[in-house]
């Protein structure tokens, strides 16, 4: 599975920059590149080649009652070259003259550098990747038909797709180690600004990523089972605030968003960390750590937004974004850092062995270094916190237009007492079909990508190994082949005898597969105890129109969150 690549270079440039070059030359994240001495590069497979991966039933993936068309699952027969797939000329012709340049040009380091720069495909990956545009997906789709190709400079294509046949393929020849391509800005914070060993379980893939993957889950969910109680009052902490910082028409100021942020935070470090942060504290009149670390966390979720879209200028020139980037990574950073020296000693002076599993785990595998527990625990509060916020958000608008679906909501929290627990969680069905049926009409992450580690034939169409992958999932919510008044909130579809009838692919908001996101089960627990405690509290109304989903690059709602929480 090595691939090398020797590349001549005559300039003696800064091995630093070449390795950058370089390593943005290829579309596949998991290798790493080193610089030799003598002015030759070579890149070699970071992945442990000596240990195969294993075995992976990928059946196991994939629904039972899915209908796959019979020729996508054989072994590939005959097809249409990857050429025949439609896609914009203009962007094929752009493409023709950049792919003519390294016979022209032996200068291949200039040509790897234009290629990041101007290469077409990557310009429409970065705009469309994590979101992009409704419409714009929309139009591709409408004027190119369900397999679009977008030709890239230096063979640098994009594929996009929305079909759920089509996920289904590409997730059936995934192999154990998918790849994505991604939030490249944060990679780079952290391999070339903090010289990490690892850019994080987000951005690895191969056994390292599997190591990192597999320490992190199980104990992720017994922090937050064991911790319970500490949950609830984090919980009522917050209904308190909303209490105090109402207005006379019970109505919540805009910075509703940065409240649930707050709870979040609070939460997540609680059960991570078994650390109290302060996040909720009231009143928060000086400067502390917490109020620190969240406008650097709010700062640092707009600078990615500015760094991935478009051009990656800042992949070469310290841009202004860059810098703000990199400012307020840093102040998160050190923040956490003193947040597990805390936790860290804490453990120590209690001697008390159940405490912190989560922490625990990590410290306990020698695999597993210091940088790691921080991109780990980093990579939660950057993912984590958008997602989380944005989904309770969005019910919370949903509930408040569909008072039928409150009441009912209601009346079946009423039969729990106030201090739930996690089987109570467990039994709240309909709390459970409205958090599923939110994630479906708005998914927080509406664009899956992948980079392919074999060659999948689509329709007719034969796509390349390393290809990227851009799958609109978030358009089949609103299809009605797929979902039934597919525009409508509906939670009661997701009660339905018929409801194991839904393709799996049709719906993907916490994406598919072994890279699929680690936190589901702990995210639709918190979400539900907020809803819970929200909903026994307070009829919710909004007066402010539609709130949608932005469909940048990580989805925020569209409007300011100015609910009235009126009191029951
Ligand atoms: C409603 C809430 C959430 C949604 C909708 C969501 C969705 C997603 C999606 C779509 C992916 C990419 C999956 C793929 O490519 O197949 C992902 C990955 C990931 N998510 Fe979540 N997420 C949520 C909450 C969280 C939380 C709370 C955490 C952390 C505590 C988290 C941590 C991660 C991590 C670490 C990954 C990368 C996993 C890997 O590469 O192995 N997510 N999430």
């Amino acid at each position: 599975m090595c691939s090398r690549l020797i590349i001549q270079t005559s300039k003696n440039s800064s091995l630093k920059c070449l390795e950058r070059l370089i390593s943005n030359h290829h579309q596949v994240r998991s290798k790493s590149v080193s610089v030799a001495s003598d002015s030759k590069i070579e890149e070699v497979s970071e992945a442990k080649e000596t240990a195969p991966p294993p075995e992976v039933d990928v059946n196991k993936y994939i629904h039972s009652n899915l209908m796959l068309e019979k020729n996508e699952t054989k072994p590939q027969e005959s097809s249409l070259s990857f050429d025949a797939i439609p896609g914009p000329r203009s962007l094929f012709l752009i493409s023709k003259f950049w792919n003519s340049i390294p016979k022209l040009d032996s200068n291949r380091v200039i040509v790897s550098f234009i290629q990041n720069f101007l290469s077409g495909a990557n310009f429409f990956h970065n705009i469309l990747c994590w979101g992009g545009n409704k419409q714009f997906f929309n139009k591709f789709f409408r004027v190119y038909g369900p397999v679009v190709r977008l030709h890239g400079a230096f063979h640098s294509d994009v594929v996009l797709l929305s079909r759920p046949e089509h996920a289904c393929n590409i997730f059936q020849h995934s192999n154990p180690y998918p790849i994505r391509s991604c939030l490249e800005c944060i990679e780079k914070y952290r391999l070339d600004h903090k010289n990490y060993e690892q850019a994080g379980l987000f951005f690895t893939c191969g056994t390292d990523w599997k190591i990192l993957r597999d320490t992190v889950s199980q104990p992720l969910l017994n922090g937050a089972d064991m911790y319970y109680q500490r949950i609830n009052d984090i919980c009522n902490l917050f209904v308190q605030r909303v209490i105090t910082n109402r207005n006379k028409l019970e109505e919540v100021g805009d910075n509703f968003d940065t409240e649930l942020y707050r709870w979040y935070l609070e939460s997540l470090f609680m059960i991570t960390l078994r650390t109290r942060t302060g996040f909720l504290d009231n009143p928060q009149k000086k400067e502390t750590d917490a109020t620190a670390f969240l406008s650097a966390l709010e700062a640092t979720l707009r600078t990615i937004g500015k760094c991935e879209y478009g051009f990656h200028i800042w992949k070469f020139v310290e841009t202004t974004s860059w810098k703000v980037l990199v400012k307020n990574c840093d102040a998160m950073d050190t923040i956490l850092n003193e947040y597990v020296d805390r936790a860290v000693q804490s453990m120590q002076d209690k001697k008390d062995q159940d405490a912190a599993p989560f922490l625990q785990a990590l410290i306990a595998n020698q695999k597993i270094s210091r940088s790691d527990i921080i991109t780990i625990l980093m990579d939660m509060v950057l993912i984590g916190t958008a997602t989380t916020t944005h989904t309770i958000a969005l019910l919370l608008f949903h509930l408040s237009k569909n008072t039928r679906c409150q009441k009912k909501l209601r009346e079946e929290i009423g039969r729990f007492k106030d201090n739930v627990s996690s089987s109570d969680i467990e039994q709240m069905s309909y709390l459970h079909a409205c958090i599923k049926e939110v994630l479906r009409i708005s998914p927080p992450v509406p664009i899956l990508s992948r980079v392919l580690t074999s060659d999948v034939k689509i329709m007719d169409y034969m796509i390349p190994k390393d290809t990227r992958i851009l799958f609109a999932s978030h358009l089949n919510s609103h299809r009605d082949e797929h979902f039934e008044e597919a525009n409508k909130f509906k939670p009661e579809r997701w009660m339905s005898s018929n409801a194991d009838e839904y393709n799996i692919f049709a719906t993907m908001p916490f994406g598919h597969g072994p890279k699929s996101c680690l936190a589901k089960e702990f995210a639709e627990n918190q979400i539900a105890v907020l809803i819970f405690k929200i909903c026994r509290k307070f009829h919710i109304e909004y007066d402010y129109g539609d709130i949608q989903s932005s469909h940048e690059l990580l989805a925020s709602p569209t409007k300011p969150l100015k609910f009235r929480f009126i009191d029951l």
